[in-house]
C-alpha cells in the first residue's frame, strides 16, 4: 500500500511554484511520502493595489492559512519575509530551512550598476524600505534618482526594464534566483547599503500545531542558525510595531574570529521613503541558543532605534 501524498498549499506565482516545488521534494524525503501540490489563490495575488496602501500584512498568507485550519492542506510554505509576525496561535512554524542570499539586486539596463546609474534615471521598487535606503544613497553620493513605485511578480518587474519605461528595477536575490533569472542581475546591492527585509531570503514551512507527526518529520528541515537570524529580525519588526510594508530593513549575521563564531550581530534601519533621514544601528550578543534570546536581541535593536526617533520615521502603520 503506497503512503497517502502530503498536500501542500501554495500561490500559484512561479516564485511561489519555485520553491514550493524544492520544499515539496526535501519534505518527501525527509518523510517517506509523496508531496502534491495544491494551488491557492491569495488577495495579494488579486489585488492590483500597492502593497503599501493595502496595509501589507499578511495580504500573501491569509488563504493559505485558512486552509490549514480547514485541514484542506497539511503544510505550506511561505516567503518568510511576507509573514506577519504575530503567529496564531493554532499554527506553527514547523522549520525555517538553510537561508539563501538576503540581497537585494538591481537589474537595469545596459548592464549598469546602481553607482553607474545616471542622473534623473528611475528605479523602481514598491518597497519603502528600498526607496528609503536607495534615495539615502543617492543624497550621499551627489546622484539624483527617482524611485517609481511599481509591483507586480519578479518576471513583470523586469520587463519594465526591458520594455524602456524604467533604468532599472530592484529585487530580491532570492526570488530571482529560484525562477532562474539571475542571469538578469547587473548589481548585487551590498547590505551596507541596502538592508534587506527582516527575513529576505528565507521560507518558512508552516503546518496545525496539533500535527505532531509532521511537526517532527519537518523538524530535520530546520536550520538553527536561520531560524535564530531571523527570529531576531522579525522581533525588531515586531518591537517597532512596524508591518512588512513599513520602510524597516533588518539582517542578523554571525561574526567569527576565524573559525570561531563569536556572536550575533543584527543591524536594522528605518527611515523616511525619500531618503532625507536614515536611523541605522547594529548591536550584538551571544549566538542565540534560545527562541527567547534571538526575541531579545531584536527587542533590544528596537529600543535603540526608537530612542533616536525611529517611530517617527515609519508614517502610516500598517496595523
Ligand atoms: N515582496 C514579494 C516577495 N516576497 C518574497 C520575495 C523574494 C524571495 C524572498 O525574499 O524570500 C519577493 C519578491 C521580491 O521582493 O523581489
Amino acid at each position: 500500500m503506497t503512503e497517502q501524498a502530503l498536500r501542500l498549499g501554495t500561490r500559484r506565482s512561479k516564485l511561489a511554484l519555485a520553491q514550493s516545488g524544492q520544499v515539496a521534494n526535501a519534505v518527501s524525503q525527509v518523510t517517506g511520502r509523496p508531496v502534491e501540490l495544491v494551488e491557492i489563490t491569495t488577495y495579494g495575488d488579486t489585488s492590483r493595489e500597492h502593497l503599501a496602501q493595502i496595509g501589507g500584512t499578511g495580504v500573501f498568507v491569509t488563504a493559505l492559512r485558512d486552509a490549514l485550519l480547514r485541514g484542506e492542506i497539511d503544510f505550506a510554505v511561505h516567503s518568510l519575509k511576507d509573514l506577519p509576525t504575530a503567529q496564531p496561535d493554532d499554527l506553527v512554524l514547523a522549520a525555517v530551512p538553510l537561508r539563501e542570499d538576503p540581497r537585494d539586486v538591481l537589474v537595469a539596463r545596459d548592464g549598469l550598476a546602481f553607482a553607474e546609474l545616471p542622473n534623473g534615471a528611475r528605479v523602481g521598487t514598491g518597497s519603502p524600505r528600498r526607496m528609503a535606503q536607495l534615495n539615502a544613497y543617492a543624497r550621499n553620493h551627489g546622484m539624483t534618482i527617482e524611485t517609481v513605485a511599481i509591483r507586480g511578480n519578479v518576471d513583470t518587474r523586469i520587463g519594465y526594464v526591458r520594455n524602456g519605461e524604467l533604468d532599472a528595477v530592484v529585487l530580491a536575490a532570492a526570488g530571482i534566483n529560484r525562477i532562474g533569472r539571475s542571469d538578469e542581475v547587473t548589481d548585487f546591492l551590498s547590505v551596507d547599503t541596502v538592508l534587506p527585509a527582516p527575513g529576505q531570503g528565507a521560507l518558512a514551512i508552516e503546518c496545525a500545531a496539533d500535527n505532531a507527526d509532521l511537526i517532527a518529520a519537518l523538524a530535520e528541515l530546520d536550520d538553527p542558525l536561520t531560524r535564530a537570524a531571523v527570529t531576531a529580525e522579525r522581533s525588531l519588526l515586531a518591537a517597532l510595531e512596524a508591518g512588512c510594508s513599513a520602510p524597516v530593513g533588518a539582517l542578523a549575521d554571525l561574526l567569527a574570529d576565524g573559525q570561531i563564531v563569536k556572536e550575533m550581530r543584527l543591524r536594522g534601519v528605518v527611515g523616511t521613503t525619500d531618503g532625507s533621514t536614515l536611523v541605522q544601528l547594529s548591536t550584538t550578543g551571544p549566538v542565540p541558543e534560545t527562541y527567547d534570546q534571538a526575541m531579545a536581541l531584536g527587542r533590544e535593536l528596537a529600543a535603540e532605534m526608537l530612542a533616536k526617533g525611529a517611530a517617527g520615521l515609519m508614517g502610516e502603520r500598517a496595523h
